[in-house]
Parts: structure tokens; sequence; C-alpha cells
């Protein structure tokens, strides 16, 4: 059973918003010293809210489809150790280093790509990770000058 919890609203003023929880289990390394225990093997379920806007629908009456967005992250990472995945990480720079930074910032790269590719192209607004009961990040991407203006 999914965690029902409040999250911090993404700033935006586009007229539909929608979320999708999910949560995946994955490995990871972080290759850096002042990472001290966490340099080693270790895992976590990882806790997912996704928020995608947008101001037009799609043929089927959706945003996005909300299976869509599981899926993409889902069968990506699950049960995967993340530094295998050499498409989105790598040991040698830490902007991709799988941090709970760096995988926010991911999940959202991935989200984006897909909606990009969709006929009514809402935006992936907020990636909310949470990687242990005590720590979580929020990926926003910077704003579009040209929503910010209302044009
Ligand atoms: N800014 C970041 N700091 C840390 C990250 C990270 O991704 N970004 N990651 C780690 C470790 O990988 C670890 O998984 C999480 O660390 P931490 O919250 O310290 O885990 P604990 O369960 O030990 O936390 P307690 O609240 O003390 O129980 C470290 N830092
Ligand atoms: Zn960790």
């Amino acid at each position: 059973m999914m965690m029902q919890q409040v999250y911090p609203a993404a700033r935006h003023d586009y007229c539909y918003e929608l979320n999708k929880d999910f949560h995946f289990a994955a490995a990871h390394y972080v290759p850096a010293e002042e990472a001290g225990k966490c340099q080693q093997l270790h895992g976590h379920t990882y806790y997912v809210n996704v928020t995608v806007a947008g101001d037009e629908l799609d043929s089927a009456g959706f945003l996005v489809n909300f299976a869509i967005i599981k899926q993409l992250i889902h069968n990506r990472f699950d049960h995967t150790l993340l530094n295998d995945d050499k498409e989105s990480f790598n040991d040698a720079a830490a902007d991709y280093f799988p941090t709970t930074e760096v995988v926010a910032r991911t999940i959202h790269e991935i989200v984006q790509r897909h909606l990009d590719g969709t006929s009514n192209k809402p935006q992936c607004v907020q990636v909310y990770l949470r990687e242990t009961p005590t720590s979580y990040c929020i990926f926003r991407p910077k704003r579009k000058a040209d929503h910010d203006e209302g044009s």
C-alpha cells in the first residue's frame, strides 16, 4: 500500500496538474569520500512523486496516463544497481553520481523526454524523491521564460 503524503506544491499557472506516486527498489553507491558509509554498495526503497502540469489534454482526456509515468521509471530502475545504468550515471563526474539529487533530476529528464513526444506536451514541474525515512530531494526544472511571462 502506498504512503499517503502531502507534498510541497510546485509553482505554475497551468490549468491541470496531476501527481503520480510509486516506488522502486534499487542499489547504489556514491563514489566520493565525502559520502562516508554511502561509498559502500547499499540499497533503498525509493519513494517517488512526479508532478505533471499543462493546459491541454490528449485524445483520452489525460494530461498523461498515470501508468506511463510509473512504467518509464519503474521498468528502468526497479531491482537494478543504479551505477550500472551508464546512460544516466557514471562514477567519474559528481553531476552523474546516483545521489538523491541526480536521481531526481534523471527521473525528470526521462519523464520530460516522453512528454515532449506527446500531442499535448505537458510539463514535468516537480520530482519528489525520498531515499530514506529521513532524506528526500525535490527537483524542479527552471521555469521557461515564455511561460513566466504568460505568453
Ligand atoms: N545531499 C546528499 N547527501 C547524502 C546523500 C545524497 O544522495 N545526497 N546520500 C547519502 C547516503 O547515500 C544515504 O543513503 C542517505 O543518507 P542519510 O540520510 O544520512 O541516511 P541515514 O539513514 O543514515 O540517516 P539518519 O537520519 O541519520 O538515520 C548520504 N548523504
Ligand atoms: Zn544510499
